[in-house]
């Protein structure tokens, strides 16, 4: 009997014991994101600023959406947040449907925008004292971890002045402040780093990748910097008026534009369409585009494709007027990827 009741508390105790860790499994939460032709189309001067968009974030993934001015990507940002509607399509957030539950999307994530509406007359180190507050921090942490975060973002000789008076970039570093500080599933970034200068840049990227390495945070970064997305991205899609037009890694990326780029201009006419021609003869023709007046080649290695080159045109007696080495920008990048997408459209066309 004495060793019946024993047993019996010692499998309660067990499930006692485990109850907690139950209960902590069921709500561990994947920090999944879920797009399938999501599209958004604005009233007001019927934009079409998201054109059929799918995609997928895996949980503890570091992905940007990389894209100029126009392109569509805050307005994603803006729909996945929960902020707008979407017209089309469907979205999930950490399994959460964005229109049905915005509620349970917005209590695992963490949003910076690049414009957000805060009490002018607060200092810097009130407001992140404020938000660790709200998070259910003691008054004790939200100092601690206001102090951290100040250091982080590099506002702590100006967090006792009032916003008010913070510039463009002190807002941005401070809206990225009081993103971390309950330290969010998933973390939703729309051009954190523009207009920051190189030192504040660095401070955030090493932030970041702290975040998502350590604390296994999922992000989301929108950027138009193509040195951001190479250098903290696990993948990233480009997005170019409204569409996503290339997704993979920025090995996988980087393999499709080539290293280096290689412009060349010349006098005439005729001499950069035979320069065109020669030259995708001898290297793959979707490498070499002919665009107001410059010819631009696609190379793995620059330094020494560049003399080859030019000494090819040479011995064909085509004088090259200017020639210029550089690494691709992001416009270079959509020039090369719309270009192909262009002549994949022809031979689909028979043309
Ligand atoms: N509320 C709105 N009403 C009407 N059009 C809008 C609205 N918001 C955005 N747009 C338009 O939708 C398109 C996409 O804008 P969006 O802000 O998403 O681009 P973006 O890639 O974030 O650009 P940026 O890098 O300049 O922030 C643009 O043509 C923009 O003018």
């Amino acid at each position: 009997m004495k060793f019946q009741v024993k047993f019996v508390i010692f499998k309660i105790s067990i499930f006692l014991t485990l109850v907690p860790k139950i209960l902590v499994g069921v709500i561990v939460v994947n920090g999944k994101i879920e797009v399938e032709h999501l599209s958004k189309t604005f009233k007001k001067g019927n934009v079409q600023a998201v054109k059929d968009v799918s995609f997928t974030v895996e949980d503890g993934e570091f992905f940007a959406f990389l894209g100029p001015n126009g392109a569509g990507k805050s307005t994603t940002v803006q729909i996945l947040t929960t902020l707008i509607n979407a017209t089309g399509g469907k979205a999930t957030v950490a399994g959460h449907d964005v229109i049905r539950e915005p509620e349970k999307v917005r209590r695992y994530i963490g949003v910076a925008l690049q414009e957000t509406g805060v009490d002018p007359d607060l200092t810097g180190r009130e407001l992140i004292e404020l938000q660790a507050s709200i998070f259910g921090f003691s008054k004790v942490d939200a100092k601690t971890r206001a102090e951290e975060l100040l250091n982080i973002v590099q506002l702590t000789d100006s967090a006792e002045r009032r916003i008010g008076n913070y510039s463009g970039g002190m807002r941005r570093r401070l809206d990225l402040a009081l993103t971390l500080v309950n330290e969010p599933k998933i973390l939703f970034l729309d051009e954190p780093t523009t207009g920051l200068d190189p030192s504040n840049r660095m401070a955030i990227w090493k932030e970041l990748r702290r975040l998502n390495e350590e604390n296994g945070t999922t992000i989301f970064l929108t950027t138009q910097y193509l040195e951001e997305a190479d250098s903290l991205a696990h993948r990233i899609s480009i997005i170019n008026d409204g569409e996503i037009v290339a997704t993979g890694t920025p090995r996988e990326l980087k393999a499709q534009i080539g290293n280096d780029l290689i412009a060349l201009t010349f006098s005439t006419k005729e001499e950069e369409e035979k320069a065109e021609r020669i030259l995708k003869e001898h290297m793959n023709s979707g490498d070499v585009i002919l665009q107001n007046r410059k010819l631009t080649v696609y190379v793995e290695d620059g330094t020494k494709q560049l003399l080859e080159l030019v000494r090819l045109l040479d011995q064909e007696n085509i004088e090259v007027a200017t020639v210029n080495l550089s690494s691709p920008t992001l416009d270079d990048i959509f020039l090369k990827i719309t270009s192909e997408q262009v002549e994949k459209e022809g031979e689909v066309h028979g043309e």
